[in-house]
């Protein structure tokens, strides 16, 4: 088993990670004193309206948890901070870079445009920056529930943001009644726009099928797939085209994608040579942070430094970022896994 410090060590890249999921106890009470809004009383009892607990029965109970801090989430400034907040948050578990998710349409009860909240959570991002020893980029969700009208929208934000920090898009949310063939025209057009796409999909039960679709529309990296346990046919198209699944324990449990650690398909996939990464999905709804989900790994599959280090070249390899910064994080990692092996 690896030792704590030796995982703390580790550089790590996060390519999964909700914005809203993932914001800090200091965070949210620093939200709500922002906008006059009351909280419950107690630390315990924020937590529990904000985590989503052990026995959550499936993904769209688990979903539920982010309607507590959403209404927080509504103005410039708190978007800002919220930003900030996270990539402190992936700091502190050593991530060199992380792409930060996060839904537009979600952020304007208010007043702000789409426009706005992107660029709020931008501004977050980049100040942390600033601070901190990383590279933090967003990426924008559509949600699988919102009219087709709706999402339509979103596609235009990345003519008119021109910021490099924005760097792809997903589609999240309900998966159970919203198959992954019903975005099929927003999908394409992204992917005709150049637009880098990766998407949530296989995170329930029997939705095998969507991870095939999200493939064949043009995502490169697939959010979870943990059902890609059921389509092993399949497995050598996700090799070949160098397809990053980016799995992430702690949720996958919690959302009952599977039951049983003998069911969790991360060993097997990762043996069969598929591009799997490890990721946090939302740091707060499952109670967990980069290091925890390290262990998890080490702990289940005696993963050792140099495991850890190949699934952090397929998370570069991944990344949507210019290849020129692929290079530079591939050298710095090789490096720094080195001197973590010879030790
Ligand atoms: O694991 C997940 N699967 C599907 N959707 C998710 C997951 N985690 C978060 N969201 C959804 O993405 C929105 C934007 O961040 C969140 O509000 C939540 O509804
Ligand atoms: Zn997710």
């Amino acid at each position: 088993m690896l030792h704590s410090e030796l995982i703390a060590k580790m550089p790590k890249v996060e390519l999964h990670c909700h914005l809203d999921g993932s914001l800090s106890l200091a965070c949210i009470k620093q939200l709500a004193k922002n906008d006059g809004q009351s909280l419950p009383a107690t630390d315990a009892e924020i937590l529990e309206k904000a985590q989503a607990p052990e026995t959550t029965r499936n993904l769209l109970e688990y979903l539920q948890r982010f309607d507590f801090v959403l209404p927080l989430l509504q103005s410039y400034r708190n978007l800002e901070i919220a930003a900030y907040d996270v990539v402190q948050q992936a700091a502190k578990d050593n991530v060199k870079y992380i792409e930060i998710r996060f839904a537009p349409a979600q952020h304007l009860q208010k007043n702000l445009t789409l426009e706005e909240a992107v660029e709020a959570v931008i501004a977050g991002l980049a100040r942390a920056e600033q601070d901190f020893d990383i590279t933090a980029n967003a990426l924008i969700c559509g949600l699988k529930h919102q009219p087709l009208s709706e999402l339509e929208k979103l596609l235009p934000l990345f003519d008119t943001i021109s910021d490099e920090k924005l760097v792809g898009f997903d589609l999240a949310g309900d998966e159970v009644n919203y198959p992954e063939i019903k975005f099929e025209k927003i999908i394409s057009a992204a992917k005709n726009s150049n637009i880098h796409i990766t998407l949530h999909a296989g995170e329930c039960p029997h939705c095998e099928q969507n991870i095939i679709d999200a493939v064949e529309l043009g995502a490169t990296r697939i959010g979870h797939g943990v059902m890609s346990k059921d389509i092993t046919a399949y497995w050598e198209t996700l090799i070949e085209k160098n397809i990053v699944l980016e799995m992430a324990p702690t949720s996958n449990f919690q959302t009952k994608s599977i039951t049983a650690l003998a069911d969790y398909p991360f060993k097997k996939f990762y043996d069969a040579g598929l591009h799997v990464t490890l990721n946090t999905d939302n740091r707060t709804v499952s109670n967990t942070n980069l290091q925890q989900e390290y262990t998890k790994i080490a702990d289940w599959y005696d993963f050792q430094v140099s495991d850890f280090e190949k699934i952090n070249h397929y998370a570069i390899d991944g990344a949507f970022i210019p290849e020129i910064e692929k290079i530079q994080l591939h050298n710095d990692f090789t490096a720094d896994y080195a001197k973590l092996i010879e030790k």
